[in-house]
Parts: structure tokens; sequence; C-alpha cells
């Protein structure tokens, strides 16, 4: 009886179909497979897709096709995108957010991920989504706190106290009330069903992973056993939660690698070692870790390149180690000058890009556990509204969001040789499992 009202509700489109078990990606060892192939993510960092899908208010449609194609066009096959954002009084975080307040959520957002994600189904590309952000230009793991907590939502942009931000965000872990809500979202989002395609989202291959946050951390690099306990407390049970809704897609926790764990590698590889945890993430940031002076590139280069390479290598080998595959999710380099102008050149950043390809193409060639690749971040046609290249609502979504100037690390259209780069090695890693670099 189930199933022929199962059929006939699919059939009048009510529920779209689940999509067969082989074209979901999944974690085979050390590598991604998907309909019976091993397949590496080419990807772009797209915060905003979910954004631009809505019907009105923030949503630009056609603009969000027009990306797509061209990311297609270029070989990318994966997008990692925020499904949740919070309303928070945060000058520099996104509005309008998808949950308002704690039980109110903003269907219309949540249409424009739906509209996402049947375009990018009919793009045979796959989607990260995260579901919280230890940063605040969401709103994020600190809005939380405020609601649940009473603390104030915190701004590093403007409380200049990094290390005290980190310290009080990595709170939200042990607040009962903020992980009650936070489960709540994570229920709402990973039991929709998309209203585009009728198809519940826990049956939609083009879902790569859900993913805890955009990179959480446990605390500041001086974390004590207490905190290190929690936060691997946390990254097993929430996606062990998310396992027990879900049995058909991977689970990541958006780490940034050992930066992002308190400096320690033994703290990734406990907080990652959990089988609930289906693939490692980590990322790379030059520029943002100290490593690279962009005021004084020729004098930083070799020291910044030396410990980019270290990193990529020492996270591979980490894979090795938990046998699993690995995704270098984000990485990215400021325009020359450095300048947020998208008149600046970016021969610098390509040049960057061109060495972290390099060091993923070579060990993907070896059969090393690195998966694939995310670039922060695809900012298309969007363009920075003003001078002091800050967001405001109502300006173009760019790859960077609003707690970042609008150009920062942004990849745009005009960006041609960065894009002939990025293109340039989505066809060899493509062309290392044989996957049609264009939609067949
Ligand atoms: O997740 C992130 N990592 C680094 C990006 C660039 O600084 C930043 O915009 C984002 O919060």
């Amino acid at each position: 009886k189930f199933c022929a009202a199962a059929l006939m509700l699919s059939a009048c489109g009510m529920v779209g179909a689940a999509d067969a078990r082989g074209d979901f990606v999944s974690a085979k060892k050390t590598h991604f497979s998907r309909k019976g192939q091993a397949c590496y993510i080419v990807g772009a960092n797209f915060w905003y897709g979910g954004y631009l899908g809505a019907a009105s208010g923030v949503g630009e449609r056609a603009r969000l096709l027009k990306e797509l194609d061209n990311m297609r066009a270029l070989g990318i096959n994966n997008l990692r995108v925020l499904a949740v954002s919070e309303k928070t009084d945060i000058k520099s975080a996104v509005s309008p957010a998808s949950t308002a307040a704690p039980g109110q959520y903003d269907e219309e957002l949540l249409v424009g991920l739906d509209f996402l994600m049947a375009e990018v189904a009919k793009r045979d590309m796959t989607v990260v989504l995260y579901l919280n952000n230890f940063w605040q230009w969401s709103g994020g793991m600190t809005q939380y706190l405020n609601w649940f907590e009473g603390t104030p939502a915190l701004d590093p942009n403007v409380t200049k106290d990094f290390d005290g931000f980190l310290t009080s965000t990595a709170a939200f872990y042990r607040s009962a009330a903020s992980q009650a809500e936070y489960r709540n979202v994570i229920a709402r989002i990973v039991k929709r069903v998309n209203t585009v395609t009728g198809k519940p989202y826990s049956e939609d291959a083009s879902i790569m992973a859900w993913q805890l946050a955009n990179e959480p951390r446990p605390g500041t690099s001086q974390v004590t056993p207490k905190e290190r306990a929690l936060y691997v407390k946390w990254i097993d049970e929430t996606a062990g939660y998310i396992h027990s809704l879900d049995k058909n897609h991977m689970v990541s926790s958006g780490s940034e690698g050992v930066v992002g764990s308190a400096q320690d590698a033994q703290l990734y590889l406990d907080a990652h070692r959990t089988s609930n945890i289906d693939y490692l993430t980590y990322h790379l940031w030059p520029k943002n870790w100290g490593w690279f002076d962009s005021k004084n590139p020729t004098g930083s280069w070799d020291g910044a390149i030396a410990k980019s390479r270290d990193y990529l290598n020492t996270h591979i080998e980490l894979a090795k180690k938990l046998n699993k595959p690995i995704v270098l999710e984000e990485f990215g380099l400021d325009r020359d000058g450095p300048s947020f102008s998208i008149k600046a050149t970016t021969k610098i950043r390509d040049r960057y890009y061109r060495e972290v390809f390099d060091v993923i193409y070579q060990r993907a060639s070896k059969g090393d556990p690195i998966a694939g690749f995310n670039f922060w971040a695809w900012g298309g046609a969007g363009r920075a509204a003003n001078a002091e290249y800050w967001w405001k609502p109502g300006n173009d979504f760019v790859g960077d969001p609003p707690q970042e100037e609008q150009g920062l690390y942004s990849v745009f259209d005009s960006d041609v040789g960065s894009l002939l780069l990025i293109k340039e090695y989505a066809d060899r890693l493509h062309s290392i499992c044989r996957i049609p670099t264009t939609s067949a």
C-alpha cells in the first residue's frame, strides 16, 4: 500500500522519487565514489547560492542560473553553500537570515535553497551544505548564545578581540539550549522536502554532504582538556544525530584542520576519528594566518609557500592515518597591490593557486587521499557596491561575506586568468577519474 501511495505521489510530483543509492557521493576508504566511479571535487565556495535562489527579496534567479552555467563550464562540479543563517544585530552579518528567531524560519530563503538544489541537480553538480557558522557573518554560534545564554552577539571586527571571540563562541558547545535549537534547525533542513522538485533533501543525491558548521573551532590554541573533550564529543554526537535523520549522505565537520584545532594535530585526529565523520576537511589561509604579507609579497612569498606546502602535505598524511578522504575546501589570496578593486590584477593569487593545485594534482595522481578542493570564493557577476567595499543590505552578494571587504578574496567573472587556471586543473583532476567535465 505504502509503495503504491509513494509511487502515486511521486508520479504526480508531490514527492520526488529518491535518487538511486549509487548516485550519492560516498567515501570508499580514502576516495569519493559516485555512480561507480572514483570522483574528485573541483569546487567553489558559493556561500550565497541559496540567497540568489529566493523567488523575491534578495533572490536573483537569473544571475544564479548564469553563475551555475559559468561554473559548470569551467568543470566545477561542487559548491559549498551556507544553508542556515541567524538574524543578528551584528553589523557585519548577512541579512535577512533563514532563522529569524528561535523556531521562526524564513520560508522564502529556504525555498531559495530548494531552487538552488533543483538547478544544481540539472547540472550534475553536488553541494556541501553547512548548517552553522563559527564566525559572525551569518549570525552563527555567537547569535545562538545571545538568544539562549543572554551573552552579547560578538563581532571581532568591532571588539578587535579575536581570542576573546574564540573563547566566548566555543561556549556554544556546552550551551544545552543552543544545542537544542541547533538540532531543531538541523532536523528542519535535513528532513525538508524540496518545494521545487518534491524530493526530500535526505533522498537528493545532489547533496554531497551535510556539514556541522563553517570552521568550528574548540576555542583558542590554549584550550583546556575539558574544552578539547567537549569539542570532540560535539562533533561525534552532532554528526551522529545527522546520520540518524539521513542514511544516505556523508557528514563532515567544516574544520580548517590543525589551525582550527588549537594548532594541535592530535586534537584534529581525535575530533575526526569517529565513524560519524565520513571525510576530512581543511582550509588554507596564508594571509589570514600571517604567513603571507600582501604588502611585502616578494619578502614573504617563499615562507608562505613553504608553510602552505607543509600544511597541504601534513593534512594528506593525517587523512592517511584516519583512512578517510580529505578535501581542501577553502583557500585564497588577495589581489595584487593589495587591492579590493576588481580592476586590480591577480598575478600573485594566480601563482599561489597554481602552487596549491600542483600539490593537489601531483598527490591525487599518486592515489593519495586528497579528494579535491573548493577555492574561496566565487564572486562571478557580483560587484562591490561602494568605495569602502563594505556590504550593506541590498548590495550584490560576492564571494566575500559581509565581515570582509567585497573583493578581498572573490574570483570574479572578469578574472579571466584565474578562471582559465581553475579550468586547467579541473580538467586535469577530472582526467584522473575520467568524469565528464561537462554534464553528459
Ligand atoms: O570560512 C571562512 N574562512 C576564511 C574566509 C576568508 O577570510 C572567511 O570569509 C570565511 O569566514
